[in-house]
């Protein structure tokens, strides 16, 4: 299938349908909220989490799998928490034709799984600290509009469960965690976002505070929540008994976080960069960096492109590059530009006739679409600096229209002008939870309601007299406000 029905900035939600299913990423499924995650997706999620186990292995978190299963008691365990999200979750009520005794549940999220175990296992300061990821599908029965990647009933994660014997230690990792996403978004995903804390209304309830990266779709003016890093403090530790006996041998409660990104963080990148031909990868989560495509011509000698053609991707792929090239005959050139740009691939290579005489290649480039000729023996260097170019260019170009979307507003009457502009909002907040319901309560309609997405960790100036633009008491501290997924 080539070329796009529908254009980014016309309709985006069919937009982004035709594009993860174009570029082969997806394919879509006879049950509502899920998706087949074809190879082209999986090597992004694959190449995403070659980084962040190297580096949570850093940290000293060992590979733990747990059950998928979970009793209805246990899930109960701390109904607080989760009365608000019983509706999503799913059930296992039958084997073949018999009931089961009881329900169980299939895990939304692995804390109620875990924890007894921590308690078993953590004895004394010496079983201290303990650090446990695993990787895992989980799966939530959504009813909002499923979105492939954004929203679904099962995606892919990891999620971190930490135990330590002070809150220090607990802090830091939490910190820790949340620089590991920003860079997986921007240094992988090349798609910009701001690391704050979460309102207490907007938090893990089961948690003492709730840190997170948060980036922003300017299509559509959502903000979206790229992942998240909580400190549990020791909430879990007295509903699960999670104590330990300290060198001076008294028995303390643990300090607990618990951290996660899912598959959703290819969602956005695909909403990020991609354009109407297709998907724009960023060459460090790029599949195929380098195409290489030979442009046979009539009497031309073909066995001799071809030649060149393979000996580029095999020079390429010798330099630590993912290089591949399509021979396919029944396949035009024009064809094959069409199905590659539609893919993402950063770079292509085209070496026809004239490029085999003047020892050269085409390279043409994803994100802008130059086209630089370059000679054959300097295919390499030339070839890394195009890439490392284009991935700081996707950034870059991602956070100028992030950048362009944000409005500082001082009043409410700025603040629904901006939040109907499809606007990033930042606004000065006495944070105050009751003026975060009002908001919601206020601006609540067909698109959703605005919503506090983060209180960033750089803050703006705050001058003396400052009010809150919802309340007017004093403000406290500048949030990020909008609309969201
Ligand atoms: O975000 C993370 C990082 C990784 C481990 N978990 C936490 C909290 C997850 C919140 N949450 C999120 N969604 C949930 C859905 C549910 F159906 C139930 Cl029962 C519970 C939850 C729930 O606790
Ligand atoms: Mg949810």
């Amino acid at each position: 299938k080539l070329g796009m029905a529908y254009k980014k900035d016309d309709n985006f939600g069919e937009w982004y349908s035709e594009v993860v299913v174009n570029s082969e990423m997806i394919e879509y499924y006879d049950i509502s909220g899920c998706y087949i995650l074809r190879p082209w997706a999986m090597e992004i999620w694959e190449l995403l989490k070659e980084f962040f186990d190297a580096e949570i292995k850093k940290l000293k978190l060992k590979p733990y799998y747990f059950p998928l299963f979970v009793t209805e008691n246990v899930l109960q365990k701390e109904k607080d928490h989760i009365e608000g999200f019983a509706p999503e979750v799913a059930w296992v009520t039958k084997s073949g034709k018999s009931d089961l005794e009881a329900p169980i549940a299939i895990r939304p999220t692995s804390e109620t799984v875990m924890y007894p175990y921590f308690s078993k296992w953590i004895r004394s300061h010496r079983d201290l600290p303990l650090r446990c990821n695993q990787w895992c599908n989980v799966v939530r029965w959504e009813f909002s509009n499923p979105t492939p990647f954004i929203r679904s009933r099962e995606f892919l994660w990891q999620e971190g469960h930490t135990a330590f014997a002070t809150k220090e230690e607990a802090d830091e990792e939490v910190l820790q965690i949340l620089e590991l996403y920003r860079r997986i978004y921007e240094e992988f995903l090349a798609v910009p976002v701001s690391k704050g804390r979460k309102s207490e209304m907007e938090k893990f309830a089961g948690g003492l505070y709730t840190t997170s990266v948060e980036a922003f779709i300017p299509n559509t003016g959502r903000g979206i929540q790229g992942a998240t890093s909580h400190c549990l403090g020791q909430n879990f530790a007295k509903m699960f008994d999670i104590t330990f006996e300290n060198e001076k041998g008294a028995r303390e409660m643990v300090w607990q976080n618990s951290w996660a990104y899912t598959t959703r963080s290819i969602g956005v990148m695909v909403m990020a960069h991609g354009d109407d031909k297709g998907l724009v990868l960023p060459p460090r989560v790029a599949p195929i960096q380098v195409i290489v495509i030979p442009v046979p011509y009539k009497d031309a000698d073909t066995t001799a492109i071809k030649e060149a053609c393979e000996s580029a991707v095999y020079t390429l792929n010798e330099s630590g590059f993912r290089a591949d090239l399509d021979t396919r005959e029944n396949y035009s050139p024009g064809w094959k530009y069409s199905h590659w740009e539609m893919k993402g691939v950063p770079l292509r290579i085209e070496i026809g006739p004239k490029d085999l005489a003047n020892q050269q290649v085409r390279v043409v480039r994803r994100d802008n679409g130059a086209k630089v000729d370059i000679p054959a023996a300097n295919l390499v260097e030339e070839v890394k600096a195009l890439l490392d170019e284009i991935q700081a260019n996707l950034l870059k170009t991602a956070k100028e229209k992030r950048d362009a979307c944000i409005e500082v507003i001082h009043t409410w009457d700025e603040f629904t002008t901006a939040l109907n502009n499809k606007r990033l909002i930042l606004a000065p907040w006495c944070d105050e939870e009751e003026v975060e319901k009002d908001v919601k309560a206020r601006t609540k309609g067909d698109l959703g309601a605005a919503k506090t997405l983060c209180t960033p960790f750089d803050q703006p100036e705050l001058p003396e007299g400052t009010l809150c633009f919802a309340s007017g008491k004093p403000a406290k501290k500048w949030s990020f406000w909008g609309r969201s997924y």
